[in-house]
């Protein structure tokens, strides 16, 4: 199998999650964000640019606000998110700033990604931060997130940084030690997995939900965080956050926690933002020959090899491609709105003028605006 040296690493992404952040929900732990920092003060000395996500903020306000459970409703959640980042933001500066390490708080929402122009935006502003030396602190923005675009765990949100600034790595750290064959909370007899492939089709059965009370993504959504973060082609590590000296023994090679590897093939970086997106606006079925065509040979779709459309979708929107039997094998940008999609199925592109009164392109999805999807690879 594919080794991956860390300690090579120009730049990585490193995720705590809350339950290491505030101490099982006890309340921002000052001593692990200053462990943390000192370490990554070292790895800044060797030239590592570093990005940190860090979760928490409901943890820390739930805290903070007395209540004694995590509440239910979006709108305590988003209340809770508020006080708690003012904790983080604080404790972080207050474990950098005496290391002679500026911070920086970056609050990103789905559509900050998901929209190209902010995207780019994003990635130009920590880029910024990254060259002036400062430690961005990056979290969703969980007080103005709409609950069904919100990305919700911040492992997704870490590949999506890691993709977004082409990062060597992401470093996830938790509660376990790595990843197990199985949830070691249920299964005392589960096996710790130093290594495995990134697109092993075997992953998503191994990981289970959360298993703390703050903690929200569990394993699976650590694998699935894996997976995207493969599409860039960087490694991840996930490992215990308790461990002594984790981020130095981590980046200076050794072998701790579990890595996943990426394969060979990396898309580019407006491909991966494709693959990034969360929300789809619709879909497009097509016929056995399409799907061929665009699997084997990467072609455009074009509207003769499509024979249904589903969801409602303006030009420009993205859209999944399905196979007959309804599998995702790729997505895009649709070049037409889905009334119009509907007029063109199983047509010839040259009859696009005559039934629509104009022609946009002669393809319903250009190559180049469309990514497929890895035959073992789910997201
Ligand atoms: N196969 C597995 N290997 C390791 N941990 C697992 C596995 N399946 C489920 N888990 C659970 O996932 C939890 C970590 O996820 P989570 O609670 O969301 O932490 P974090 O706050 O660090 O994101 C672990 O405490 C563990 O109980
Ligand atoms: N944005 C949320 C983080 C949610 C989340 O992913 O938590 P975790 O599973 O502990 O990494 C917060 O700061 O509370």
């Amino acid at each position: 199998m594919k080794t991956f040296d860390l300690s090579r690493a120009d730049t990585v992404v490193i995720k705590v999650g809350s339950s290491l952040v505030t101490n099982g929900g006890h309340g921002v732990d000052a001593a692990a964000l200053h462990n943390w920092a000192m370490q990554i003060a070292e790895l800044k000395s060797r030239g590592i640019d570093v990005v940190f996500v860090s979760s928490g903020a409901i943890a820390e306000g739930i805290k903070r606000l007395g209540w004694a459970a995590r509440p239910k409703a979006l709108n305590e959640l988003q209340a809770a998110a508020a006080v708690g980042q003012m904790g983080l933001a604080q404790a972080y500066e207050m474990a950098f700033a005496p290391l002679g390490i500026q911070t920086a708080q970056v609050l990103l929402t789905h559509e900050d990604l998901s929209n190209r122009t902010r995207y780019l935006n994003a990635r130009s502003t920590l880029r910024t931060l990254l060259e002036k030396g400062v430690v961005p602190i990056i979290n969703e923005n969980d007080t103005v997130t709409i609950d069904e675009i919100k990305l919700g765990d911040n492992d997704t949100l870490g590949a999506l940084v890691t993709n977004l600034i082409e990062a060597d790595a992401l470093i996830i750290l938790t509660d376990q030690q790595g990843l197990y064959d199985s949830d070691p909370r249920q299964n005392p007899q589960a096996q710790l997995i130093a290594q495995i492939a990134a697109n092993h089709p075997g992953l998503e059965a191994m990981a289970g939900g959360a298993g703390s009370s703050v903690g929200t993504g569990g394993m699976y959504t650590k694998v699935m965080a894996a997976k995207r973060a493969a599409l860039s082609g960087a490694a991840t590590y996930i490992a215990s956050g308790h461990a002594e000296q984790i981020l130095l023994r981590l980046l200076g090679g050794e072998a701790v926690g579990t890595l996943f590897t990426p394969d060979e093939t990396r898309i580019n970086a407006r491909k991966q933002w494709l693959m990034g997106q969360i929300q789809l606006s619709g879909s497009l079925v097509v016929d056995e020959g399409a799907a061929q065509a665009l699997q084997r040979r990467h072609s455009s779709l074009l509207p003769i090899g499509c024979v249904a459309v589903n969801g409602r979708f303006v030009r420009g929107a993205l859209v999944a491609v399905h196979n007959g039997n309804g599998e995702e094998i790729a997505r895009g940008l649709v070049n037409y709105s889905s009334q119009e999609v509907a007029k063109l199925l199983r047509q010839p592109s040259h009859q696009i003028e005559h039934l629509l009164g104009y022609v946009a392109e002669d393809e319903l999805i250009h190559r180049d605006n469309m990514v497929l999807r890895p035959q073992t690879n789910t997201l």
